[in-house]
């Protein structure tokens, strides 16, 4: 007799709920995930978790493959072409410290309470145990996997790893969390306060970080909820590594992402090189003297930049003419137009964004408002979204931007607001970027442009972003919307 197969026995044996998941987990075995439901259910629970009815949501592609690379250990290959927008991983997590568990304390040294976790978790769960012993340890690239002791008769539990009840777990399992553990964007579920959380995927860390001398990143991530999900950004050739970069596109100094390569113990020449360049000589060891040098138009815009910086801190805008800020404006306009022709001609010589110019985009915004009205305001906020996309598209990055100025155009309207030419023009700008932006992550079919549907769909992105940790960045995200009203529109 043939033996029933599992959908056929949870039909006949179990109630139709449990049926109905066991058909989910079928279609998500092949990638038939329902990313923007998932997002719905995100929204609905706090971003806090996607609920179990959602399916088991451990989706890696048919076309990767880990292989060993020379001087990466591992890395993702694509082992067939893949389409930008293609999804390769969804997966919920193995462990997640959530701010407000028991063992999460303000200022807790996460790392150390995700070890503690697994460690615990480890002795008694012989899958997860073998799962996080795939992860790279940082030490030895061909370590150790799960290996449980072999069993004596006298043995009357299951199989415990090697260096159970020794320091050596603990050890190893704290060099797999540090080098694979990754920050997530939760908040506090009593006061919704953003708050992250650490936690430890299985494939999303298996993904090696692109060198500024790789090509871009082709792929990059979001967290849906809990979950994690990675989408092509580009075709990837068979027989291509699959690369995120580990680095924010929106880190305002360099250190902050010389930190991030150090944790991974990475070094990149390059972004080091470019760090020396702009504003960090100390960096450089035994580089010639032409490679210190900037473009005419950058210098002009750092040196602009670091006149307007040297003012006295605290001291406001009161300390800032309008002179200064046209200067800094122009400065920081020539500076962009030379790395988009150079983008635009396959020519890039500096970083497609510097922390400079991530800096000099932050300290703008408020100045126009100041000095311009809202709609100037609205624009150079609006460049920052720009140059996020052309560095890094589709970068959760990328995505918060465009989603709050979705909010805030809607937001003004809403309040009665009347929108300058400018200001109109602008907002259809924000309508599409959205919209490409919603569309790719969705991973759904053309939205509607225009209409109501259309636009539904994308009130709801922009919630599900708004919920991830999306608007939180300087001072437009914080200035109240009352006064933002009340400053003039661009004459
Ligand atoms: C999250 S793991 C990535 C997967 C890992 N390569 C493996 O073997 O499983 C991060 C570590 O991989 C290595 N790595 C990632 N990208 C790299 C790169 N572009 N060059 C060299 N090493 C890299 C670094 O040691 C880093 O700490």
């Amino acid at each position: 007799m043939k033996e029933p197969g599992v959908r056929e026995y949870a039909r006949e044996n179990y109630s139709d709920k449990f049926s109905l998941l066991v058909e989910v987990g079928a279609r998500h075995m092949t990638g038939q995930i329902d990313v923007p439901m998932l997002m719905r259910a995100a929204i609905a629970n706090n971003h806090y978790e996607i609920p179990g009815e959602a399916g088991p949501l451990r989706y890696q592609s048919p076309k990767l493959t880990r292989e060993w690379i020379p001087g990466r250990g591992r890395g993702m290959i694509a082992s067939e072409d893949i389409a930008a927008g293609e999804l390769l991983i969804c997966e919920r997590p193995m462990d997640l410290v959530r701010p407000g568990d028991s063992d999460w304390a303000y200022g807790a040294n996460l790392e150390e309470v995700l070890t503690q976790r697994l460690t615990a978790r480890c002795l008694n769960e012989a899958q997860l145990m073998e799962d996080v012993c795939t992860l790279f340890d940082g030490q030895d690239p061909a370590g150790p996997g799960w290996v449980p002791h072999s069993w004596q008769t006298e043995d009357f539990a299951v199989p415990m790893p090697r260096g159970a009840g020794t320091p050596v777990l603990e050890y190893r399992l704290g060099r797999i969390v540090k080098h694979n553990a990754h920050r997530w964007p939760g908040c506090h579920p009593q006061t919704l306060t953003p708050m992250p959380g650490l936690g430890l995927w299985l494939v999303p860390p298996m993904v090696n970080h692109a060198l500024e001398c790789d090509s871009r990143p082709n792929t990059a991530h979001v967290f849906v909820g809990d979950v994690m999900v990675f989408r092509a950004i580009a075709p990837i050739k068979k027989g291509q590594e699959v690369l995120d970069r580990y680095s924010t596109p929106l880190a305002d100094r360099f250190q902050w992402t010389l930190h991030t390569l150090a944790a991974h113990e990475m070094r990149d020449a390059t972004y080091e090189a470019a760090a020396a360049r702009w504003e960090e000589p100390a960096l450089l060891v035994d580089s010639t003297s032409s490679e210190l040098a900037l473009s005419k138009s950058r210098k002009i815009m750092l040196e602009s930049l670091r006149r307007m910086e040297s003012k006295e801190p605290g001291s406001g805008l009161d300390a800032v003419s309008r002179d200064d800020y046209q200067e800094l404006k122009d400065s920081y306009f020539a500076a962009a137009a030379e790395t988009r022709q150079e983008l635009q001609e396959g020519r890039l010589k500096e970083l497609p964004l510097a922390p400079p110019e991530v800096r000099c985009l932050n300290l703008l915004c408020p100045l126009s408002f100041h000095f311009e009205g809202r709609s100037s305001c609205l624009e150079l906020r609006a460049e920052l979204a720009r140059r996020v996309s052309l560095a890094r598209p589709f970068h959760f990055g990328e995505v918060k931007l465009w989603a709050e100025l979705f909010e805030r155009f809607k937001k003004m309207e809403e309040a009665g607001a009347t929108f300058s030419a400018e200001e109109t023009t602008l907002r259809a700008e924000v309508d599409r970027e959205l919209a490409r932006c919603a569309e790719f992550w969705q991973g759904v079919g053309t939205l509607p442009a225009s209409g109501s549907e259309g636009h539904q769909l994308k009130e709801e992105f922009a919630l599900w972003v708004k919920g991830s940790e999306g608007f939180h960045l300087m001072w437009f995200s914080d200035f109240p919307l009352s006064k933002f009203l009340s400053g003039p529109p661009t004459s």
